[in-house]
């Protein structure tokens, strides 16, 4: 579909009543908690969209402009046979509208008629739905919110998944915290508010939403939301005789409890139910073949000044591919913690930190062993001879690693980084101790200052956010700037995670992080 620019159209002299810029409003075609969704009909072309519309007025709070920044801004992103398309962003004095591919009906519109669909139907549409989860993943975004009301279908049963105002972008390492989705879907993490993997909910909702196809019903279902949730925490529902075995255990995979030992989506589409038949010709083919030229459509604001607000220049038509850049919504992360001088000199005991560190699981081994198949718990060794555990890192440029390796410690033989994972591998740096989330931050502190790092302003109440503890962290060597954040996450009296990120600058960019493995590795000598 061809958009084209609108901006002869003054917004002040369209009648809202009937027209959002160029559309002619048409039926409503659902609603949902933030948006109504009407029929758009172009009034010289007449091509159909679908206009979600919010009011503005909605969008003073904060939270919510920020879900519809987010929705905006990873549909501009994404080009994906089976994630709708954003053509157009319009404000008009009541609605900011986003003007999206239209669907003819969605999953909960054909299950409400068919009551339950054959697996053959079910297994079609739920391919399309991992495909999309498994593009969001690659990219780094968590869904968040898989539901029947956000698979989108044409007559053919083509999906298209919708609705990422409830998304969130993933970085390496963290945590997602935000308490969001609906009851009947959440996961048993999500639940009990405690830290968790986007990808690992979105497979929780893979799971309800196929046994929701092959069976009408919610797996967990009950009297009252409290018991609905109560029976996700601990897995009870049964899977009717009706539904074959294969499809029984895949939901048996993605329905379980404990995120760490569900099933991943690279096993979901090796999974004998999964692949059944036939896979449609876009899932067999590699994943880099998205997005396809022809299928990229550019986003247009209306008026072109709007761009500015979804961080767009408000000449240039944007471009998907180009224009999403994370750092603009790191902006709403909280602000940093420094130490000041009286908190690094007061004394901080050495503290007994367990140090441990482990990597995703790949797809295709147990989630606690490593591609070698050794314990992925790795010491952090100390004064021993160096031991290289980068190469299985995907994001460590294993070629310049061992480069590095062999120029600084003259080590030749690593081990072969991996090749062809179906998801790469995050790694989490946990540290155990039972003092205090300040205590460690305080003791990360002052190792840091003696390794030579500054360290960004801060103000007292930001110390603490969200259970979520921060220090950022500059150390400028001789040729290069290295940014070092480091997070506490308390997960009770006893666990705390520790995730370490980090960044150049621009005049410094980093291209090459064994630097910072450098930095990170000597941090780690200091406080063990
Ligand atoms: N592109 C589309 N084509 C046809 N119908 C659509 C389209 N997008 C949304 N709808 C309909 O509108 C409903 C609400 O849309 P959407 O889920 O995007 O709104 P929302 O307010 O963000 O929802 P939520 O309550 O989940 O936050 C959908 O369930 C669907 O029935």
């Amino acid at each position: 579909m061809q958009i084209t620019a609108f901006s002869s159209v003054d917004s002040r002299n369209v009648d809202e009543s009937q027209f959002i810029g160029p559309w002619k409003l048409g039926r409503t075609l659902g609603e949902g908690n933030l948006a109504k969704v009407k029929l758009g009909i172009h009034a010289e072309t007449g091509e159909r969209v679908a206009l979600k519309m919010i009011r503005n007025a909605e969008l003073e709070d904060e939270s919510l402009w920020n879900h519809v920044l987010r929705e905006v801004m990873i549909l501009r992103k994404f080009q994906h046979p089976n994630i709708l398309s954003l053509y157009q962003v319009l404000r008009v004095p009541k609605y900011t509208v986003l003007a999206l591919e239209y669907m003819d009906t969605d999953l909960h519109s054909i299950l409400a008629k068919c009551k339950r669909l054959d697996e053959f139907v079910a297994r079609k549409i739920f391919q399309q739905i991992v495909s999309a989860v498994e593009y969001c993943h690659q990219n780094n975004v968590s869904h968040r919110d898989l539901k029947l009301e956000n698979i989108l279908l044409t007559k053919d049963f083509t999906v298209k998944l919708s609705d990422f105002s409830l998304s969130n972008f993933m970085y390496d390492g963290t945590f997602l915290r935000t308490s969001c989705g609906t009851p009947h879907y959440a996961a048993p993490e999500v639940i009990q508010g405690r830290y968790y993997d986007g990808c690992d909910v979105d497979i929780w909702g893979c799971g309800i939403l196929l046994y929701l196809m092959l069976t009408g019903e919610f797996p967990f279902e009950d009297v009252t939301i409290s018991n609905v949730l109560s029976r996700a925490c601990k897995g009870i529902y049964t899977v009717p005789s009706h539904v074959s075995t294969n499809a029984t255990d895949l939901i048996r995979r993605m329905l379980t409890v404990i995120p760490t030992s569900r099933i991943k989506i690279g096993e979901i589409m090796c999974h004998p139910w999964f692949i059944g038949d036939r896979l449609p010709s876009h899932l067999s083919s590699a994943q880099d073949s998205f997005p396809s030229p022809e299928k990229q459509h550019p986003v247009s604001y209306y008026p072109a000044e709007i761009a500015k607000l979804f961080g767009s220049s408000p000449k240039s038509t944007v471009n998907a591919q180009n224009n999403v850049s994370h750092p603009s919504l790191e902006g709403s992360y909280p602000q940093f913690y420094a130490p000041t001088n009286s908190d690094l000199s007061s004394s901080a005991e050495a503290l007994p930190f367990h140090c441990f560190v482990w990597a995703g699981s790949s797809p295709c081994s147990p989630p606690n062993q490593n591609i070698n198949g050794t314990s992925t718990a790795v010491g952090i060794a100390s004064n021993s001879s160096p031991q290289s555990h980068v190469s299985i890192l995907p994001t460590s440029l294993p070629s310049e690693h061992a480069a590095y390796m062999a120029k600084t410690f003259n080590i030749h033989k690593l081990q072969s980084p991996v090749s062809s994972r179906l998801r790469p591998f995050r790694w989490h740096f946990g540290i155990q101790s039972n003092k205090a989330p300040r205590d460690i931050l305080l003791q990360f502190c002052k190792s840091l200052q003696q390794l030579g790092a500054s360290f960004r302003p801060y103000s007292t109440e930001d110390f603490l956010r969200e259970n979520k503890y921060r220090v950022d962290a500059k150390f400028n060597s001789d040729n290069f700037v290295v940014y070092l954040t480091f997070e506490v996450f308390s997960l009770g009296s006893l666990a705390n995670v520790i995730d370490i990120r980090f960044s150049g600058n621009r005049a410094s960019p980093i291209n090459n992080p064994m630097p910072c493995f450098e930095v990170v590795k000597r941090f780690f000598q200091k406080i063990i």
